[in-house]
């Protein structure tokens, strides 16, 4: 993977806003709208985010389609109709020739050229041509250049101050990936980015996790003895706490913006009464000794990263999938065990759930007739399960969510990373 210089920081000052967060409706209204778009939509060469929207509209109403013409079967088949069908509304090339036949020179009407579905079209490569450019924030170094860097090898990967500027790096084709932390098997959830999922109109097409092995870095000739600060981002310094008492240091914790932000801060300033938390990559970078190695409190720390894109990706029933989803009631929290009854009753498994509170921020409900409310929740919900959006069960379980619901979006269905979350190297920091 190459790295572009941390000169090239994207500066969350320096990006245009994006237009305000867009119109968020119930399932059956997006299938609705999309019905009506369907006729007229356009696909200029630079596309939108409102084909992102049309494309996850269209998605969910090809799934609705065909769930109702399997009747109330649950099975699902392997590469049947609602694949053609998805694949036809999420931007595969035949989606432009839908009701289109073409037509030679001599207004003869052509056979329709059909171009199978290859791995590609599950995640397009870039229209310009060149390597894959993904968003992570932090500077190189950062554990997220690591996770973008193992889920799209040989990519660029394009350092952002925070994680906004990485979803805004995509939405404004700066990048054309981005790959974000989401969970640490030590410190949980990373809720920051579990709110900006929502902001931003990016979908989730892909996971990866990544092991954490951490060190405790200093300038060369440093020996702990001198350190009076550890500096890291809140996360790593949350999972070396006790491993940090264990080393004996006296020394206060303060928190910056990435870990190997850290390492570069301590050694542009000089600075011999401090150390950072970081990878053994930022050691090197920026020059700095490894005072102890794996000083993580629990071997097997490893954090879940997501990858977004502007288009979702196609789900399929050949491997499998993880579907994560958001949704909101106006009527409280009660609704809770009647949506995590639907998954139940398919014997579809909860991966994880996270609640945000969100009171102070209304989120805007569309209704058939396009009129907006403003709607206030006290919680939003966040949901992984483990089925893909290409399987009846799903279709079905979502269909009664959406019932339930005020307010429900699919934030992606995208392959699952299988490994086992295994320690790194080793138990003990060695010193
Ligand atoms: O600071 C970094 O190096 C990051 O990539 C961020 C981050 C995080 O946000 O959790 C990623 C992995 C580790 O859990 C520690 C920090």
């Amino acid at each position: 993977m190459q790295a572009v210089s941390p000169s090239h920081n994207l500066n969350s000052s320096s990006i245009i806003r994006p237009s305000k967060p867009r119109k968020l409706n119930r399932l059956n209204r997006f299938a609705v709208r999309c019905v009506h778009r369907y006729d007229s939509v356009q696909f200029p060469n630079g596309v939108g985010s409102s084909r992102a929207d049309w494309q996850s509209s269209c998605a969910i109403l090809s799934s609705k389609v065909f769930s109702q013409d399997q009747g109330s079967g649950e099975k699902s088949t392997p590469h049947s109709n609602s694949d053609h069908l998805a694949a036809a509304v999420n931007g595969h090339q035949t989606s432009l020739d839908l009701n289109l036949v073409p037509i030679d020179k001599n207004n003869k009407p052509q056979p329709p050229a059909q171009k199978p579905l290859s791995m590609t079209d599950l995640s397009p490569a870039p229209m310009h041509g060149s390597q894959l450019r993904v968003a992570y924030q932090g500077v190189p170094g950062a554990y997220s250049e690591a996770a973008a860097g193992k889920a799209y090898p040989n990519c660029e990967a394009i350092p952002c101050d925070q994680f906004e500027a990485a979803f805004q790096a995509v939405e404004l084709w700066i990048a054309d990936r981005a790959v974000l932390p989401v969970e640490n098997s030590l410190g949980g959830s990373i809720h920051r980015n579990y709110d900006l999922l929502l902001r931003h109109r990016l979908h989730i097409v892909g996971e990866v996790q990544l092991p954490v092995h951490h060190c405790l870095l200093a300038l060369p000739g440093v020996r702990k003895e001198y350190l009076t600060r550890v500096i890291s981002h809140p996360q790593a310094l949350s999972q070396c706490e006790h491993k940090l008492t264990k080393l004996g240091l006296n020394v206060t914790r303060e928190a910056v913006d990435d870990t190997a932000g850290a390492a570069e801060y301590i050694a542009n300033n000089n600075l011999r009464d401090t150390a950072a938390i970081a990878s053994a990559r930022a050691a090197e970078l920026y020059g700095l000794q490894i005072l102890a190695d794996g000083i993580q409190d629990d071997s097997g720390n490893v954090t879940r990263f997501v990858m977004l894109a502007r288009d979702p990706i196609i789900p399929r029933t050949d491997r499998p999938f993880k579907t994560s989803i958001v949704f909101a009631h106006d009527k409280g929290t009660s609704v809770l065990f009647k949506v995590l009854s639907a998954f139940a009753f398919r014997d579809i498994s909860l991966r994880k759930i996270e609640s945000r509170p969100h009171r102070n921020r209304p989120i805007r409900l569309v209704d058939d007739a396009n009129v907006g409310t403003a709607k206030h929740f006290e919680y939003l919900f966040y949901v992984d399960f483990e089925a893909s959006m290409a399987e009846v069960r799903a279709q079905n379980a979502l269909a009664e969510v959406q019932e339930f619901t005020s307010f429900l979006r699919v934030l992606g269905s995208y392959p699952m990373d299988m490994t086992p979350w295994c320690p790194s190297r080793g138990d003990e920091p060695s010193l």
